[in-house]
């Protein structure tokens, strides 16, 4: 993580133990509802790594929704055999285009991803959904979410937030000392929804 207070944050989200098929599939239909919000787009991006599986099963929600989108991700190291380049699956050219990834910290890899997005002649960014809201400042006095949202001039959407799980944990019992240390991390580096 390149967000320079990474290393004091309590926690780490990792979108990586969503392994269970279970899981997997309330995931993507909790994508694909809160995907009803944006009113249209045609494909959804995936960020290497983590957005490909989350891209991936979200599609495969919407078809079962009788929704039929398509999606499409980058490799990290471009290929240069066979398909070869850095962009798998739908042409992003030309469309609506929203991305879908587990988290933002810094927004250095939500960046990079609209960066790619923005060389296919005539995409367009119409959305972002991402996993986890950490809610936390950026480079300014808003979170990260909200400045990318104001930056490129989209919703960025969570499925939960930072806040959700405090509630829940805080319903749930036992995880007294980690809500203190989140709720501690949040005083000092959170903002209001
Ligand atoms: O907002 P940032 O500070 O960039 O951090 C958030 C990003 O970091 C992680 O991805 P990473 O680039 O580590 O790749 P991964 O998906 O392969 O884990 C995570 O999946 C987010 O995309």
């Amino acid at each position: 993580m390149s967000r320079l207070t990474a290393s004091k944050s309590p926690y780490f989200f990792n979108a990586g133990l969503l392994y269970d098929g279970a899981l997997l599939s309330a995931t993507a239909d909790a994508f694909a509802g809160t995907l009803s919000a944006i009113p249209e787009f045609d494909v959804l991006f995936g960020p290497a790594y983590k957005g490909i599986p989350l891209a991936a099963v979200t599609c495969v929600a919407l078809a079962n929704k009788g929704i039929n989108k398509v999606y499409c991700y980058n490799r990290k190291e471009k290929k240069d055999h066979g398909e070869g380049g850095t962009l798998v699956g739908a042409p992003m050219a030309d469309k609506k285009v929203v991305i879908i990834d587990d988290v933002m910290t810094a927004g250095t890899a939500i960046r990079e991803a609209i960066a790619i997005l923005k060389e296919q002649p005539g995409a367009q960014l119409v959305g972002i959904v991402q996993l986890v809201d950490r809610q936390e400042r950026g480079k300014g006095s808003t979170s990260t979410s909200q400045e990318v949202a104001a930056e490129f001039g989209v919703p960025v959407l969570p499925i939960i937030s930072i806040g959700d799980i405090i509630t829940y944990l805080k319903a749930r019992g036992g995880y007294e000392e980690q809500v203190k240390a989140i709720e501690a991390y949040r005083a000092e580096y959170g903002v209001v929804a």
